[in-house]
């Protein structure tokens, strides 16, 4: 029974036990599922369906849609967090992650990947459609197989061909409304394409003795620090470059344009800071920074669709 004390409510020490450990047990399944990285796919999976043409399916459908395509990126997570656990716990960033520390196990991790993936399958084999389902899988196992069990540890150009699969939500949300591939999407693909590189090179160099420790040959490792600086810039020159299409083609308008503008114009500020001066705290503003820009960038171009000029 509960007592109440100075207005405050004292439970048993069974049950404040009891839902501490519930606390940490749902904050160790979100980790898995890289809950934050993947409340940012949804985002521009979000933007991807908002921008197709109108077809008439209604709110919850879309919410459905939006969901399966996020349950399916978890899952992903969560197989990521398996396959990678010994590297995790070689690495201080990583090493007290749920799984790398033992406190979830492979087999509780992975039947929670089942669940929440064949959930999100089927969401979207019921509520979208067979194309958007099958185009989410193929990221599913681009993500979690491809660039996790082999890309990650073959080659620095990992994150380049592995960034295809987190690129794609913008394209799952589009196809989800129209069940038809089309040119649009895919230049917001290319975005995140060319965004991944240089979001995630910006880490590495900051972590480079991390991935160094596990024998992960990112591109630091592999190639010194001041080459991927360069690449830095110039993924970041190609950013901007890319940015500026969907105005061409008409997609978007002149507040897309101009907010695009002044987003690269700082990312390129800043990349161009790291190859200057260099510091690891350059470098991990960069990371930080590329995150508000592509979240800001998805966010004017849904605005833009709403308020054209
Ligand atoms: C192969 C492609 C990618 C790689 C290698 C990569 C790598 C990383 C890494 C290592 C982190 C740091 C996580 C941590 O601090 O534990 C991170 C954070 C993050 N990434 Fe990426 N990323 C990729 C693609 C993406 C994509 C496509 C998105 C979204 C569209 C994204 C959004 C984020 C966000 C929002 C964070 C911050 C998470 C947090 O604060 O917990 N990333 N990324
Ligand atoms: C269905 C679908 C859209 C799937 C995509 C899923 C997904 C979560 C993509 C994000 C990419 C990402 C965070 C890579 C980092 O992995 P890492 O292993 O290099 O980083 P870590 O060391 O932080 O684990």
């Amino acid at each position: 029974m509960a007592l109440i004390i100075d207005k405050k409510i004292l439970l048993p020490v069974n049950t404040q036990l009891l839902i501490s450990r519930t606390h940490s047990l749902l904050q160790d399944y979100l980790a898995i599922s890289k809950f934050k990285v993947v409340a940012m796919l949804v985002l521009t999976a979000w933007v991807g369906l908002a921008l197709a043409p109108d077809v008439g399916r209604g709110m919850a459908v879309q919410f459905i849609s939006l969901l399966g395509i996020g349950l399916l990126s978890a899952a992903a997570a969560v197989i990521n967090h398996v396959v990678d656990s010994e590297i995790d716990s070689k690495m201080a960033r990583t090493r007290h992650r749920p799984v790398a520390k033992g406190r979830l196990s492979k087999t509780h991790a992975l039947s929670f990947a089942a669940v929440i993936g064949v959930a999100g399958f089927i969401m979207l084999m019921v509520w979208a459609n067979t194309l958007t389902a099958i185009l989410t899988l193929f990221a599913l196992v681009g993500y979690a197989f491809v660039y996790t069990s082999f890309l990650k540890r073959a080659t620095p150009q990992n994150i380049v061909i592995g960034g295809l699969a987190g690129a794609m939500p913008p394209l799952l949300g589009w196809v989800s409304e129209t069940n038809q591939m089309a040119a649009a999407p895919w230049l917001l693909v290319m975005i995140i394409f060319t965004w991944t590189p240089p979001h995630f090179w910006a880490l590495a160099i900051a972590r480079k003795s991390d991935y160094e420790r596990a024998k992960i040959p990112m591109l630091p490792v592999t190639h010194g620090i001041d080459f991927c600086k360069t690449c830095v810039v110039a993924y970041s020159v190609l950013l901007a470059v890319v940015c500026v299409l969907p105005y061409l083609i008409g997609m978007s308008g002149l507040i897309y344009l101009i907010g695009a503008c002044v987003l690269n114009a700082v990312f390129i500020y800043k990349a161009v800071k790291l190859k200057i001066a260099g510091k690891d705290e350059t470098a991990m503003d960069l990371f930080r920074f590329s995150i508000i820009h592509l979240m800001v960038l998805f966010v004017i171009l849904f605005i833009d669709k709403w308020l054209p000029l």
